[in-house]
């Protein structure tokens, strides 16, 4: 992460939302999208629409975790390098092409909320499609995906206790610095 580079640059006209599951990229993407007059794009209703189902799990629930993961990426690469917000599943992290063209135009911000925040926010994780190790836990998960979201993000907000509007407002705040 590097946090003294000039966020808003013309070769990076979108925002990249990640975190963990139930952080809230999809719920905060939508009112950040119209904040910054620019459509939103959520991969994970392209990947429904594009394989079947009425939710993520109807999609995963044949594959196994590198067969998943190959499907988000397909889907993750074909978002257009175009001004817009996008949420990705949290899984996007581990699409390691895909993130590597979302460098390319988009600028990457980490909505960081603690494990115990999270958990009341989640339902059923298999549902979500939630990309877990059997028997992990969300702290385990947590731990194994702080570095990744370190390495990947521009930009990390403190989004714990925070409701969606002020987290628009920061992000779009900080974008225009
Ligand atoms: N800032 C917030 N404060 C409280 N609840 C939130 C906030 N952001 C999202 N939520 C709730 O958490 C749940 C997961 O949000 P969602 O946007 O689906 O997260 P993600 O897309 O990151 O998995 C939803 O029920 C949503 O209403
Ligand atoms: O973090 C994960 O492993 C996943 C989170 C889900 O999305 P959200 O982060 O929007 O809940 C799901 O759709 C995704 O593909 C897998
Ligand atoms: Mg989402």
């Amino acid at each position: 992460m590097n946090d003294s580079a000039p966020l808003r640059r013309p070769d990076r006209p979108a925002v990249l939302l990640i975190g963990m599951p139930g952080c809230g990229k999809s719920t905060v993407g939508k009112p950040l999208a119209e904040r910054l007059n620019v459509p939103f794009v959520d991969p994970d209703l392209l990947i429904i629409a594009g394989e079947g189902g009425t939710v993520l799990g109807d999609v995963s629930e044949n594959l196994d975790r590198e067969e998943f993961l190959e499907v988000e990426t397909r889907y993750n690469l074909a978002v257009p390098s175009e001004p817009s917000v996008v949420a990705p599943g949290g899984s996007v992290i581990y699409c390691t092409p895909a993130m590597e063209r979302f460098r390319t135009f988009a600028v990457t911000v980490w909505l960081d909320v603690p494990v115990e925040a999270l958990e009341p926010r989640l339902g059923c994780l298999k549902e979500r499609a939630v990309v877990i190790a059997p028997g992990a836990t969300l702290h385990d998960l947590a731990a194994e995906r702080r570095p990744l979201l370190e390495q990947w993000a521009d930009l990390r907000i403190d989004a714990a206790d925070r409701s969606p509007e002020a987290l628009v407002d920061e992000i779009a705040g900080r974008l225009a610095e």
